[in-house]
C-alpha cells in the first residue's frame, strides 16, 4: 500500500536471527512532532535509523516490509540512499559536527548537492543558522571550528546542517540527552520552531519532554507499537495498561 508522507508498513527488521522490530506500521503526518517512546532495547532506536536506511551502515540487518515516502519505497534498489537521506535527515544523540568551520559544517551539503555560488551558499548559511537560534552566536566566528562551539551550540549546529538540505523529515535521536537543562530547553524551542517546515520524529527517554514537545506518541514495548495516538491523549488517557504503566513510572 502507497501512502502520502512517510510511513512504515509491516515493517520487521531483524540483526541476524533477532526480530528487533515486529511488523511495526506507522504514518506520520507532514509539519508534526512525533515521539517515540518505550523502555531500554524495545527497539526505538533501530525503527528511527530504518527510516533513513542507516541501518544498512550495520552488517546483519535484514529488512522485511516498507517504507513508503512521496510513494517510494525507500528500500527499493533503485533508491539513491544519498539523496534518501536529503530527504530524510539525521540528528544522533552526541553533536557529530565535521572537524571544519561553523559555516563550511553547514555549506558541506548543499555545495555536495551543486549549489556553488559563494553569495547562494552564504545565505544558506545565514538562514540555517537563523532558523537554529545560533546565528547570533556565532555571526562573528563563521570560520572558527566548529568544535569550538560548546556541547548545546554543537548539537543546534547539527540542527542547522541538517535543515541546509532542505529534508521533508528530520530524525531525532534523544538530541537532547548529552546537554545540560539550558541547551535541552534550546533544543526544544528549536522542535517547536522547525515542525513549522519539517516533520519531526524524536526518540526520547524523557516523558516531559516527549508530553512538550511532541503532536503524536508512539509507544514502543518489545519491538511492537502498543500505542500511538495524539501526545495529550496518550499522557492523560491511554488506552492501554502497559502504557499507562510507562508513563507512570511503574517499568522501564
Ligand atoms: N547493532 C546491533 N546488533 C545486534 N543487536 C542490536 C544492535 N542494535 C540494537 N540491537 C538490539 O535490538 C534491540 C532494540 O535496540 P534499540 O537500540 O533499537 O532499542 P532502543 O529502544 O532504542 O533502546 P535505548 O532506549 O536503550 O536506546 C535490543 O535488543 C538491542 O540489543
Amino acid at each position: 500500500m502507497q501512502a502520502t508522507g512517510l510511513s512504515a508498513q509491516n515493517l520487521s527488521v531483524f540483526y541476524g536471527e533477532k526480530e528487533a522490530i515486529k511488523s511495526v506500521s506507522l504514518e506520520f503526518a507532514p509539519r508534526e512532532v512525533t515521539a517515540l517512546i518505550g523502555p531500554s532495547g524495545c527497539g526505538k532506536s533501530t525503527f528511527l535509523r530504518s527510516l533513513n536506511r542507516m541501518n544498512d551502515t550495520i552488517g546483519g540487518v535484514r529488512t522485511k516490509g516498507e517504507i513508503w515516502i512521496d510513494g517510494e519505497n525507500i528500500n527499493d534498489p533503485s533508491v539513491d540512499v544519498v539523496l534518501l537521506r536529503q530527504k530524510i535527515g539525521m540528528v544522533w544523540q552526541r553533536p557529530n559536527p565535521f572537524h571544519k568551520s561553523i559555516y563550511e559544517n553547514i555549506a558541506f551539503g548543499p555545495r555536495y548537492h551543486g549549489i556553488r555560488k559563494k553569495k547562494q551558499l552564504d545565505e544558506i548559511v545565514e538562514e540555517c543558522l537563523r532558523k537554529s537560534a545560533l546565528w547570533e552566536e556565532t555571526k562573528d566566528r563563521l570560520h572558527s571550528s566548529a568544535l569550538a562551539l560548546s556541547g548545546g551550540q554543537q548539537q543546534r549546529l547539527c540542527i542547522a546542517r541538517s535543515i541546509a538540505v532542505k529534508p521533508k523529515v528530520i530524525l531525532m535521536d534523544e538530541p537532547a540527552s548529552a546537554l545540560d537543562p539550558v541547551s535541552t530547553a534550546k533544543v526544544e524551542e528549536l522542535v517547536a520552531e522547525l515542525k513549522k517546515d519539517f516533520s519531526i520524529i524524536i526518540v526520547t527517554h524523557n516523558m516531559h519532554q516527549a508530553a512538550r514537545v511532541s503532536d503524536k506518541t508512539a509507544f514502543f514495548y518489545m519491538g511492537k507499537v502498543v500505542e500511538y495516538d495524539q501526545t495529550d491523549k496518550i499522557f492523560t488517557n491511554p488506552s492501554e495498561k502497559a502504557t499507562d504503566d510507562y508513563i507512570s513510572g511503574r517499568f522501564g
